[in-house]
This record gives structure tokens, C-alpha cells and sequence, in this order.
């Protein structure tokens, strides 16, 4: 018989509470035998003590005995023993409670293991082609979609995640894959493994994600990049950085080519990401000049698409949630300041074709169709069709006024350029963040379930 996996949790979230049900029942008894056994004690108390079944988790009620102690003018201390015995009993039946839910969670997981699972068909490649390819913070919205790019190519894919902004279900497609390996790893530890190619983007990318701990934000961007240059180094890997358009800061150059060296506050707000990335940039050609590795750097422009966090953040996100909620779409200053969106599988295709290449310098990935961030609200509001209102918010300290990427080196050295046009890329976000609306809609309006032992010890 082969069960879906909600149809495991359903059944396992069952047999949690049935375990439940019968120490709960078992440990304080229902009031009906409580009485029952008050009974029967002060009847035949003799034939109870050696007839009753305590099974695992039936202790005796001790009322009876208690009771007549008392009458007797019993003294303090046999009833604070045995009430000391009982606390024992219960705490034995609640440890023997928890030992059985953790059976059982093995016993899902073992049924879990063998239940055939269904992976989408990935391209066969032999052992001198299929290349082992380690993508940092591939459980993240842009790296998801690399894994499975690469997947369906016939590599074999480790990830490596700390899961702060990255989350197992972007991947739980690809779990127990042969071609597939999921690390929870956060990369500013070194990580000692065998790969030919390392996709770095591990690091939060969303303004409240990265500043939320700046500190944490340039720990990962400055030793996480040395760790995967060491590891490049180490193992002879051609290495990819995920770098960014924030390298250019609040620019004054329009639009910005590779060749700008940026207009960057180090001391702002932004600046945990905005200087972490240019350090990784940094380290990079240091690695290269001085040690030979091979370095790819991709200076990636703002991106959308599924797999967004709902709580990302980001323009694209909060505005296609609010208008699918009727929800004013939160504007942050005058919404003159532009931006260029780009598909996230265009930047995908981007990112591989500047790995396959010979091109070293940074290269931007972007789309240059530019517009102001009121023309984008009022795109999506049209889209989405409600009856949200634009309004505006105080600006964002240090908020870049313009950026349109200059892509002619991509187009010349990757021949490369975005495909899918802004329209078209906004259907496939709007109806995902529909779908995950109302997913969270639905998990709010269920009862909570606790998934493991450590919540219940909560
Ligand atoms: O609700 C919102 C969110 C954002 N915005 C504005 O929309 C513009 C875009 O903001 P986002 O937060 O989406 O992203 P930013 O362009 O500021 O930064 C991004 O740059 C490129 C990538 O490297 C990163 O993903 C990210 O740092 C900004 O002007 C921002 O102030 C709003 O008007 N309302």
C-alpha cells in the first residue's frame, strides 16, 4: 500500500494523539475509575493489591490508602511520600509516553523510506561528464531554481544550507535522489567535500533579511567566501561568486556598467551586504591572482519569481501580496526611483553560461527594461486585479534612486541576454504567491500538530 506524504502525517499526527489520549487516561484515570477504584479498594483492598493490572502506564490510585491514614491520624510525611511516589510514577509514565511517540516517529519515517518516490526524468550523463556541483545556499529562492537546472542536466548536486532564508521544501523534490544531497551547513565553517564547481550565493539577499544581523550578514560574505575559495583551492574547483548590482551602491553612473567602480556608503544601512559582496569580489581575484583558482563573478541585478519567501520582503514580493489581499501597496518614498526586474530563470541560464565560460571579470545579470518603482505598483495592481490603493511610506535610508544593469559584456562574452518579459514572468509570481497565500490561510484555520518530540517538550 503506498500512502501520499500528507496521508503519513495525517497518519502519524493520529497515532501521536492516540499515545496521548491513552497516558493521559492511563496516568490520572477518567473520573468513573477513580470512583471504581475507590470503591473496590475499601471493599476487598487485599485482592486489589495483587490483582490489579498497573500495566505501563496504570498506577494505582492512591486516594483509598491516604484516606484512612488520615483517619488514623496519619502523619505529614507518609503522604508527602506518597505523593513523592506518584510524582515518580508520573514522571516514569510520561518518559515511557515520549519513548513510545519516538517509535513511532521512526516507524513513519522507516514507512516514509519505503514509499517509491517519483522524481522528474533528469538527462543521463556518464561519469566524464556529470561533474559534482556544490551550490552554497541552494535551498534559497535563486538557488533552488539552479539545483534543479542542474539536476535535470544529469549532475550530481550537493546544497549546502543554513536554512536562515533557504527552506528544505524549495528542494524536497530532489530528496533521497541519487543525484542529490542536502547539507544543513552554514558556510562560514569550512566545509571539507570533493566537487568540481562551486555555486556560492549563500547569503541573505533581501534588505530587512540582511540587515536583521548585519554582523552575521558580513561573517558570511567575508569568511563563508573565503571558506569556498579555500575549498576551490583546495580540490581544483572552478568557483562562482554570487555578487551583486548593490556594488555599485546609489549610483551616478547610468546604466551601470562592470567598468563603475560604485558610489557605496560603508557606513550605512545597506552596507553589511552592500561591502560584504565587494570584499567577496575582492577575496575572489586575490584567490585568483595569488593561488590560481579559477573565479566566475556574477554581479546579479533584482530577480523575482516562485519560491519567494512570503516574508521576503523584497518590492515584488510585498506588492504582489498586497494587492492579491486588497491591501495598500506600501510604496517607500516618492516611487520615482527606478528598478530593472529580471525572470529568475534568465538569471539562472546567466549564471551557467558564466560558469561555462572562460570570461573572469564580473558580469552583470540583469534585465535593462527599467521602470519607476509607481509604474511597477500600478503594473501589479492591474495584474492582480483588486482594489488595492499605492500609498506612500517614508523612504528607505540610502535607497539606490537608479539601476538598470549595462549588459553588453553578458550579451558579448556569455551571448546572453533576459527572455522572458516582465508580464509574462509576473503571471507564474502571482499565481505562486496565490497558491502559498492560501496554503498559509489553510495552515492557520488547522489545529497545530507538533511535528516532533522536541515540540512537545516545549
Ligand atoms: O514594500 C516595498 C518594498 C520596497 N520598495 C522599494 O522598491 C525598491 C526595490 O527594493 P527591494 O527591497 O526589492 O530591493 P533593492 O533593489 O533595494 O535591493 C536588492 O537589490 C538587488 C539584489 O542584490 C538584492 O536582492 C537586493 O539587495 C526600493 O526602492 C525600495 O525602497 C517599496 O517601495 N515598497
Amino acid at each position: 500500500m503506498v500512502f501520499s506524504k500528507r496521508k503519513m502525517k495525517q497518519l502519524f499526527a493520529f497515532g501521536v494523539a492516540i499515545v496521548l489520549v491513552i497516558c493521559l487516561y492511563k496516568s490520572w484515570g477518567s473520573p468513573a475509575s477513580a470512583k471504581l477504584s475507590l470503591a473496590i479498594a475499601s471493599d476487598n483492598d487485599n485482592e486489589l493489591e495483587g490483582g490489579f493490572d498497573r500495566g505501563r502506564f496504570g498506577a494505582r490510585h492512591p486516594e483509598p490508602r491516604v484516606a484512612e491514614q488520615s483517619r488514623d491520624g496519619g502523619v505529614v510525611a507518609d503522604r508527602r511520600e506518597e505523593l513523592d511516589k506518584e510524582q515518580d510514577t508520573r514522571m516514569n509514565e510520561l518518559h515511557e509516553a515520549k519513548k513510545q511517540i519516538l517509535q513511532l516517529e521512526r516507524k513513519i519515517q522507516e514507512l516514509e523510506g519505503r514509499i517509491p518516490r517519483k522524481y522528474p526524468d533528469v538527462t543521463f550523463l556518464n561519469y566524464k561528464n556529470r561533474k559534482r556541483i556544490l551550490i552554497t545556499g541552494g535551498a534559497g529562492f535563486v538557488g533552488s531554481h539552479l539545483v534543479d537546472y542542474l539536476m535535470m542536466q544529469g549532475h550530481e548536486v550537493i546544497v549546502a544550507d543554513n536554512f536562515f532564508t533557504g527552506r528544505k521544501r524549495n528542494v524536497e523534490h530532489w530528496l533521497g535522489h541519487e543525484n542529490f544531497e542536502l547539507i544543513h551547513h552554514d558556510i562560514v565553517n569550512p566545509l571539507f567535500i570533493e566537487v568540481d564547481e562551486i555555486y556560492h550565493l549563500a547569503s541573505p539577499a533581501s534588505p530587512p533579511h540582511y540587515m536583521y544581523n548585519p554582523v552575521k550578514t558580513i561573517k558570511t560574505n567575508t569568511l563563508g567566501t573565503i571558506n569556498m575559495l579555500g575549498l576551490a583551492k583546495r580540490v581544483g574547483a572552478k568557483v562562482l561568486i554570487a555578487s551583486t548590482s548593490e556594488v555599485y551602491g546609489d549610483p551616478d553612473v547610468h546604466p551601470q556598467p562592470e567598468t563603475y567602480w560604485g558610489h557605496v556608503n560603508p557606513i550605512g544601512p545597506r552596507a553589511c551586504y552592500d561591502e560584504g559582496k565587494r570584499v567577496a569580489e575582492t577575496l575572489s581575484y586575490a584567490y585568483a591572482k595569488q593561488e590560481n583558482v579559477n573565479v566566475r563573478v556574477a554581479r546579479i541585478f533584482n530577480t523575482y519569481g516562485p519560491r519567494m519567501h512570503m516574508n521576503d520582503g523584497r518590492v515584488v514580493s510585498n506588492f504582489i501580496i498586497q494587492a492579491l489581499q486588497n491591501q495598500s501597496i506600501t510604496m517607500y518614498g516618492s516611487g520615482k526611483q527606478t528598478r530593472s526586474f529580471q525572470y529568475v530563470s534568465d538569471l539562472v541560464d546567466g549564471m551557467v553560461a558564466l560558469m561555462a565560460s572562460n570570461y573572469t571579470q564580473p558580469v552583470n545579470l540583469g534585465n535593462p527594461v527599467e521602470r519607476t518603482i509607481q509604474e511597477f505598483a500600478e503594473i501589479i495592481r492591474d495584474q492582480v486585479g483588486g482594489r488595492s490603493k499605492i500609498i506612500e511610506l517614508p523612504a528607505v535610508e540610502d535607497d539606490p534612486q537608479r539601476r538598470k544593469p549595462d549588459i553588453s559584456r553578458a550579451k558579448k562574452y556569455l551571448n546572453w541576454e533576459p527572455r522572458v518579459p516582465l508580464k509574462e514572468g509576473l503571471i507564474k509570481t502571482i499565481e505562486y504567491f496565490r497558491k502559498e497565500l492560501a496554503r498559509s490561510n489553510h495552515s492557520q484555520r488547522n489545529i497545530f500538530v507538533p511535528e516532533t518530540t522536541e515540540n512537545l517538550e516545549k
